[in-house]
């Protein structure tokens, strides 16, 4: 056991990509798990603690950390997953905060505009994953990850907001070639894979929204 502790609430949310690069790290790590109902009823004194007073929670032994993108990051200087210099964690980074950008519009879909917004979003959608396409076929031809030769923290945060685009439409990648044998390759990393087909994983919804 590595000594770290994730605890989020029991859904794949904002803890998910942290979740892969575990997994596909073979990083053991403690799971522990908030109620939503107890949470928001404030009844879990872990809000009252937590530094922003949100979840995911990522703990090593003594040391504690929140905000789901500085815990990739940390992992990524942990577990070498920050490129090989730092003109490619440059990139890293900043394809990482691409990916935050369109998470944060995916949230504001998911949970505020579903039922009105969802074919405007999906209209929108190309013009978002185009970005990254772009980003892909400029690194080895797309063959690889998304910068350099290496994986890093920021492949395991796209493939999640991927995954999570497919599950909004299964056609979502269809006119991005590149994208689309980007996530069949990082899917089937053994150590991923496995974890992918885990009740672990699969009991978890995407967000509270998807039961
Ligand atoms: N920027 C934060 C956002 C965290 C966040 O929005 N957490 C939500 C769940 S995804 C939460 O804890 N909601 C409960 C609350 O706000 O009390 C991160 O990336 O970790």
């Amino acid at each position: 056991m590595s000594g770290y502790t994730l605890t989020y609430f029991p859904v794949r949310g904002r803890a998910e990509a942290i979740r892969l690069l575990l997994a596909d790290q073979g990083v053991a790590f403690k799971d522990e798990e908030a109620q939503i109902p107890l949470w928001f009823a404030g009844k879990d004194d872990r809000k009252k603690h937590a530094v922003f007073g949100q979840l995911p929670q990522f703990k090593n032994g003594d040391y504690t950390l929140y905000q789901s993108n500085s815990i990739l990051r940390y992992l990524g200087r942990k577990h070498g997953l920050n490129g090989s210099n730092d003109e490619e964690l440059g990139h890293i980074d900043m394809v990482n905060d691409g990916v935050e950008d369109l998470r944060q519009k995916y949230v504001r879909l998911i949970f505020t505009e579903y039922d009105t917004g969802k074919d405007k979003y999906l209209e929108a959608l190309p013009q978002q994953l185009e970005f990254f396409e772009r980003i892909l076929s400029k690194n080895h031809n797309g063959s690889k990850f998304i910068v350099g030769q290496k994986i890093s923290y920021a492949d395991y945060n796209l493939l999640d907001l991927l995954h999570c685009h497919l599950d909004l439409s299964p056609k979502s990648l269809s006119a991005f070639p590149l994208l689309s044998a980007y996530v069949e390759r990082l899917n089937s990393r053994p150590k991923l894979n496995e974890y992918l087909k885990s009740e672990a994983r699969n009991r978890r919804p995407i967000t509270p929204k998807h039961k």
